[in-house]
């Protein structure tokens, strides 16, 4: 076996400084409250993360209000850091409201952006390149000087379009920010457009230019920070890139939340460094913890999350392929780079047209007593095929599935008979709302069951006037909840004669009280028809998972 080149084993500790509540919230569509800023605070805290940046306290009062509430925390070992600019120009840092703004957090942090590269200071700012420099020392040292606080970070926004402009004057602004006291320099890559070579190359020679460590032996005297953007989708290997070349103190946001295309994502950075480079980062446990961590931010956001993130997807460790899901069973690491488990993740298997009869043993082969049974499974699997093949889609209709798998068995039991629904849509003048009936006729239990049941729209109707038939024999059927509800055109060309496929799912709450979650399919030229379909499977799905006696 070669030995993995990158593989370090001397375990050196890399800082983990977290911006998700300051440019994670610079992001489009993102905004956090106040309790969720804290709420934040604390779950970072708890996996280790060593910096909280809680905002920019110049920029708006809620901002401003974090830094009163977060010193209420009992914070374990997170220090919270404060964000802002240099001074403006021509005034001193004494007078200048951002600055006092900063002092007054009270963060033992504080981290000054200030402009590193020659375009910013001459078109942006309009002042002397010799001015910014004085900007950028005084500001770090007047934070640097007040009794509150600890260490002063310095953000040299733009660094790598700088350090390729004009190297020596963007040397010139870290040394500003060194006199000034900055323990951390923190090299941007605000644009997020280089790569990952050209980090490595500019990381080295600032070091060795200015003479640094690239280890926390001396924690106070000032070393090398990265903070990058992913406009050129290159953040994590950027970020590693400068890690490996001495920087000891990453910054980036959870799930790469931030202006544009993001910032870097601190969970694959994270899970990278201590399982596949050998640093130490985060707390010893804490990367169990990253797909939590990683849930809550979406949640908090309001996004819904990226099925295919690196280390902590829904998809992540999810086999569709049929020789992915044989091979993956006899032998996990065949197909994942990583145990699931590692980062709080679990590996799933999908059944769909791709599958092998090995996707259909792990998927209901312990349920239903199939794992060994070849011929059951290839049934099952024919099938799929031939349904997927008209346009169903198994791999997010679970309970489908199974009701396929009691047919193949020859144990789906009846519940009724359909005699027949039918659906009436009613609308007399443009401006007048439509009304809805839908009507089923069943037999049950040899009891004909003929109810009508008004509805917001045909599947309304129906699934409420098939209740109403239900009821009496299964009460259970007012239990479960409609959650979600996906339609999908599968032959658009054939325009409105398509076939559709309804995909619905359902919520119920089983007797030891958990949430019970599942999905039915229904496809037809029939929107009402599919939905029909999938609506129907659920109830019978329902009796048969709730009705002792019937299991396998
Ligand atoms: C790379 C980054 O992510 S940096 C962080 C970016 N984040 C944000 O901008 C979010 C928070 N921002 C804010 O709340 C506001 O934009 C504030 C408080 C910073 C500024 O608000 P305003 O003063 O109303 O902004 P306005 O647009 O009028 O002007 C910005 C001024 O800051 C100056 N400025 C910009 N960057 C710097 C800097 N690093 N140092 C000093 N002055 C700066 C500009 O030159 C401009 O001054 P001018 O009017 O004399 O030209
Ligand atoms: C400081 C910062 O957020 C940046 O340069 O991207």
């Amino acid at each position: 076996m070669v030995e993995n080149p990158n593989g370090h084993t001397d375990g050196r500790r890399i800082e983990m400084y977290d911006t998700t509540l300051r440019d994670g919230t610079q992001g489009a569509e993102i905004a956090l409250t106040l309790a969720d800023k804290l709420k934040l605070t604390i779950a970072l805290d708890e996996l280790g993360f060593d910096y909280i940046e809680g905002g920019y306290p110049l920029s708006n009062p809620k901002d401003a209000a974090y830094f009163d509430k977060v010193r209420d925390l009992d914070l374990k070992h997170a220090r919270v850091t404060a964000f802002g600019m240099t001074r403006r120009k021509g005034i001193e840092a004494k007078d200048d409201p951002g600055m006092q703004a900063l002092v007054a957090s009270h963060a033992p942090v504080i981290t000054i952006v200030g402009k590193t590269w020659d375009l910013h200071v001459d078109e942006v700012l309009r002042v002397e390149r010799d001015e910014n420099l004085a900007m950028i020392r005084d500001s770090v040292a007047f934070c640097h000087q007040a009794d509150t606080t600890d260490e002063v970070f310095y953000d040299a926004e733009h660094f790598f379009d700088g350090y390729r402009a004009n190297p020596d004057y963007a040397l010139d602004t870290l040394r500003a920010a060194v006199e000034g006291g900055a323990t951390r320099l923190v090299l941007c890559d605000t644009n997020g457009g280089s790569l990952p070579e050209f980090i490595s190359h500019a990381v080295t020679n600032v070091r060795e230019t200015l003479g640094l460590g690239d280890t926390l032996d001396n924690p106070t005297g000032p070393l090398l920070a990265i903070h990058v953007h992913n406009d050129g989708a290159l953040a994590v290997a950027n970020s590693l890139a400068a890690i490996e070349t001495g920087c000891v103190q990453v910054q980036g946001t959870i799930n790469g939340i931030g202006e544009r295309c993001g910032n870097v994502d601190l969970i694959p950075i994270a899970a990278n460094l201590r399982l596949k480079l050998g640093y130490d980062c985060l707390r010893d446990d804490a990367l169990k913890g990253l797909h939590h961590l990683a849930m809550l931010v979406y949640e908090m956001v309001g996004m819904t999350p990226v099925a295919g993130q690196p280390y902590v997807g829904a998809n992540a460790f999810t086999h569709k392929g049929g020789m992915h899901v044989h091979a993956v069973q006899r032998i996990a690491h065949s197909y994942e780079h990583i145990e699931p488990d590692a980062v709080g993740n679990q590996r799933r298997v999908l059944v769909s047209e791709l599958a092998g009869a090995s996707n259909i043993a792990a998927q209901v082969g312990a349920k239903f007593g199939i794992a060994d049974d070849r011929d059951v499974q290839r049934k099952v699997l024919e099938k799929i095929q031939d349904l997927e093949h008209q346009g169903y889609q198994f791999e997010a209709a679970d309970a489908s599935l199974e009701l396929m798998v009691y047919e193949a068995l020859g144990k789906r039991p009846a519940f009724w008979e359909l005699g027949h629904y039918r659906c009436v849509i009613l609308k007399r003048q443009r401006d007048e709302e439509t009304s809805t009936e839908g009507t089923v006729k069943l037999n049950v239990d040899g009891t004909t069951e003929y109810r009508v049941a008004e509805g917001d729209g045909p599947v309304n109707a129906l699934y409420q006037a098939l209740i109403k038939c239900l009821a009496d024999h299964y009460p259970e059927v007012r239990t479960i909840h409609l959650s979600d509800y996906k339609v999908r055109v599968v032959n658009p060309t054939a325009e409105t004669a398509a076939r559709v496929r309804v995909v619905i799912e359902f919520r119920y709450t089983a007797e030891d009280g958990s949430t019970r979650v599942f999905s039915t399919v229904g496809v037809d030229e029939n929107i009402v028809e599919a939905s029909w379909e999938a609506i129907s499977d659920a109830f019978q799905y329902l009796l048969i998972e709730t009705r002792a006696g019937i299991t396998v």
